[in-house]
């Protein structure tokens, strides 16, 4: 109350009225965190205002500029990683070293990024062995799925081909480890945020972490690959070491170290897995579910993958050609503008004042975040923007059959209309100081395991209808319950 009566002062806010109706509303955010942000984005359009959730009074941002100004803003002045910190507590959950080291983003910018085309034949690879072992389906019956259980273990395996190869990929226990690590840290986050005083907490996350161990478990999983390849590099044979993820971390040097310990390894194998797998998995299976609620994309997008890539041989699809699928990419991009993973989007912790370029001050140790379903969902930017259109960004003139992947250009307005392109409007990527740098690897993923999908298996929702995401405050998950029914097509693509 007394924190929201000084925001007051400076800027309009959800919900102040007197005190207890200040608290009823804090309680009736967390319930309907979504619908209350789209209410006071209508009626604050165009300024900065005030959210009260969980005790915290949150800046948000909706309008270009004052975007631009959050992803724009130093760290040291507007914080993502102390935000992160603050919010998820991994300082207690993993340990102080899961947000402060950060050489896992130079290895992605670079490494994994000049890479995709050398890696596409592991992910296509790993892709159809994982489809045929997990999902096992046959041509003369239809059988129920449920998509939230199946598809991440999935992404986990094939994302995991790229990053620590085929032997660890599809061992089920370090598979284990991964499919529980980000569920049990914002969780276990979560809870230690909010019911465990300052005080008592390094003895809760020391329990913690002696309970999930997820850094001692993956620093032991990982030791015998990481002993292997230092070796290889002190004996001159770095040249055998394989070409992916954990070799690309230990390549990067990192304040003055060009050397890394095991443990250090371990907890960026960690953070990459960490930021890969939850976002992945999730848009996935958001674009599967409109697939199967409107059935009539299936028939487009498979006769567009027919067009550009050879049903019957999936390893021998290339970058090049799936680029050329616009109406895919339009469909996921699409998806990815309806179905956003929290309300509250790339939220920063102000570490000093902070001013807006509207001469607009937010004091130090406040949350700024973007409320991007009230972005992505303003009828001045998108028309019928809560209509689901999933060629509403291949529908472009010139877009179709044109080779996006040269268009790498801000300035095109064509890449601002792709998947990876990102805008003021378009924010799914965040953008600024923090943009995503694994949407490349993400978009090239997600679109083979769709291609995939449409052109193998026939599906269709078992209830008849899309169930709606869940909401727990500002975070949305794709319905967990929810099950499809596939069936393989007669004419199936593959081994
Ligand atoms: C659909 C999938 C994905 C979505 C929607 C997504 C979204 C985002 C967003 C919005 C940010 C910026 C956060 C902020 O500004 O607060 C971000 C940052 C980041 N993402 Fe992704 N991401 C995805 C996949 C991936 C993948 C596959 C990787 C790694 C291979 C990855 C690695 C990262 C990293 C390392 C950062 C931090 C960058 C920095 O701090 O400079 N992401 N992601």
């Amino acid at each position: 109350w007394e924190k929201g009566k000084r925001k007051q002062a400076e800027l309009p806010s959800r919900g102040f009225g007197n005190l207890w109706m200040s608290y009823i509303t804090s309680i009736s955010n967390v319930i309907r965190t979504k619908a209350a942000i789209q209410v006071a984005a209508k009626r604050y359009y165009g300024q900065l205002f005030t959210f009260p959730l969980f005790g915290e009074w949150v800046v948000l941002t909706t309008t270009k500029e004052h975007v631009k100004d959050q992803l724009n803003a130093p760290e040291s002045i507007l914080s993502m990683e102390a935000a992160t910190e603050e919010l998820l507590q991994t300082h207690h959950t993993v340990g102080p070293l899961f947000c402060s080291e950060t050489y896992h983003i130079p290895a992605i910018k670079t490494a994994l990024n000049l890479n995709l085309a050398n890696k596409l034949p592991d992910i296509l690879d790993e892709m159809l062995l994982a489809f045929n072992e997990e999902l096992n389906l046959s041509e003369d019956r239809w059988s129920s799925l449920r998509p939230t259980t199946i598809f991440p273990a999935i992404i986990t395996r094939v994302s995991n081909r790229v990053f620590v190869g085929p032997k660890l990929c599809r061992n089920s226990k370090y598979r284990k480890l991964l499919n529980g690590f980000s569920d049990d840290i914002i969780t276990g986050g979560a809870i230690i945020r909010m019911v465990v005083p300052g005080l008592l907490r390094p003895a809760v996350g020391w329990l913690f972490q002696l309970v999930f161990g997820h850094h001692r478990r993956m620093t032991h999983l990982l030791a015998a690959d990481i002993t292997e390849r230092q070796r290889n590099r002190e004996t001159g044979n770095a040249h055998l070491n394989p070409n992916d993820m954990l070799t690309w971390l230990m390549d990067q040097p990192w304040e003055g170290r060009t050397e890394h310990a095991p443990e250090s390894l371990a907890m960026r194998m960690l953070n990459v897995n960490f930021v890969a797998l939850h976002t992945t998995s999730r848009a996935y299976i958001h674009a599967l579910y409109h697939l199967v609620a409107q059935p009539e994309y299936v028939l487009i997008l498979r006769s567009e993958l027919e067009t550009y890539l050879d049903p019957k041989n999936p390893l021998a699809w290339s970058k090049e050609a799936l680029a050329r699928c616009v109406n895919l990419d339009s469909f996921i991009k699409e998806s990815l503008r309806l179905n956003v993973h929290s309300a509250m989007w790339m939220p920063r912790l102000t570490l000093t004042p902070f001013e807006f370029s509207d001469g607009t001050i937010v004091q130090p140790n406040n949350f700024i975040a973007t409320a991007i379903t009230a972005v992505h969902e303003d009828e001045t930017i998108y028309d019928h923007a809560t209509k689901f259109d999933g060629l509403r960004f291949s529908k472009t003139e010139g877009s179709v059959g044109v080779d996006l992947d040269v268009g790498m250009d801000a300035t095109n307005p064509l890449w601002m209309q792709r998947l990876t392109g990102t805008s003021s409007s378009y924010l799914t990527f965040g953008g600024g100081r923090h943009i995503c740098p694994g949407r490349f690897f993400a978009s090239l993923q997600i679109k083979c395991l769709l291609a995939f999908l449409i052109l193998r298996y026939d599906m269709r929702l078992a209830d008849g209808m899309r169930l709606s995401d869940s909401w727990l405050g500002p975070v949305s998950t794709p319905a967990k319950r929810a099950q499809v029914l596939f069936r393989k097509r007669g004419a199936a693509v593959g081994r």
